[in-house]
């Protein structure tokens, strides 16, 4: 970025003062699958989100975007109270599932994250065989009672996932050993496994190849018909490609929802279109 920019941008923009534009709330409310309000963000004294109202749909893809350090892995960790594991985090505001605090006290986090799955941007398939990996969770919250329930889950989650064909005579080989964009989808197949409801994405493909990456762009897809999922992206084109809605972000504030065919033919926000249009970020 240029300093010129910067400092254009500055003079233009009083980033204390800047209100979200578009449409960051769903009119119905029966189609609301998460929404926070005023949802603030702190990493000790330093505030990293703020006030950020949003609601994200049922069997929607809403896109995070926004320039490096604008806060969107922050705002998704929110979101399932993965931040909870970072010890001078804290969160305000109000952040709910089907209308229900995910912050209240008799929430309790871990069947949260079973709820609102995350999938982050390194696979991390666990030290385990390929079955194992998928069982883990199901395992964890007793969803299923014996081996063949197992089994048959452990199958339909790596179907959903797109990686069945590819891994079913090698279910008790490492998920270590497979390629990065298998080892992707097996993470993908693990969070299905315990059938969440919505799932975050924390840029899945950048470690990617562009094929793995389409598989994964595909996949999203089909999952979007049942599940919402918020993913953040660093690349404009994907958040294109496969989201109903994007989100802009700058500096810790909302800045933009629109759907995303607007965002990127028609921002209403010039700090959007900035960086819509290479100007910065
Ligand atoms: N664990 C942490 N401790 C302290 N500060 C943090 C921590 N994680 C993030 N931050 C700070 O919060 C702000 C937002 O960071 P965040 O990672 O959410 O941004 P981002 O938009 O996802 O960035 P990137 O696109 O580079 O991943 C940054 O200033 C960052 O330095």
């Amino acid at each position: 970025m240029s300093t010129e920019i910067a400092d254009k941008n500055r003079d233009e923009f009083d980033i204390e003062i800047l209100n979200t534009v578009g449409k960051p709330f769903i009119d119905k409310p029966e189609d609301i699958k998460m929404a926070t309000r005023d949802c603030d963000v702190f990493y000790g004294d330093k505030q990293a989100i703020f006030g950020v109202d949003l609601d994200i749909g049922k069997n929607e893809i809403i896109a995070m975007i926004g320039p490096s350090g604008c806060g969107k892995s922050t705002y998704l960790r929110a979101l399932n109270r993965m931040n909870d594991t970072i010890e001078i985090c804290r969160v305000s505001g109000s952040l709910t599932l089907d209308g229900q605090d995910i912050y209240s006290k008799k929430q309790d986090p871990v069947l949260l994250r079973a709820r609102v799955g995350m999938v982050f941007q390194k696979p991390n398939p666990f030290p385990k065989s390929i079955y194992d990996n998928v069982a883990y969770g199901a395992r964890l919250h007793g969803l299923v009672s014996n081996k063949a329930d197992l089994d048959d889950l452990v199958e339909a989650s790596l179907t959903k996932a797109g990686l069945f064909k590819e891994v079913k005579d090698n279910l008790q080989k490492p998920g270590t050993g497979l390629s990065g964009g298998q080892q992707q989808r097996l993470c993908i197949a693990r969070t299905i496994a315990v059938d969440p409801e919505v799932i975050l994405m924390d840029e899945p493909t950048s470690a990617l190849d562009p094929i793995a990456t389409a598989i994964i762009e595909e996949l999203m897809d089909e999952l979007r018909h049942n599940y919402t999922i918020a993913i953040v992206t660093h690349s404009m084109q994907q958040a294109a490609r496969i989201s109903q809605r994007t989100a802009y972000f700058h500096l810790g504030k909302l800045v933009e929802v629109n759907a995303t065919n607007d965002v990127f033919t028609n921002p209403e926000h010039q700090l959007t279109e900035n960086y819509i249009t290479g100007r910065f970020g």
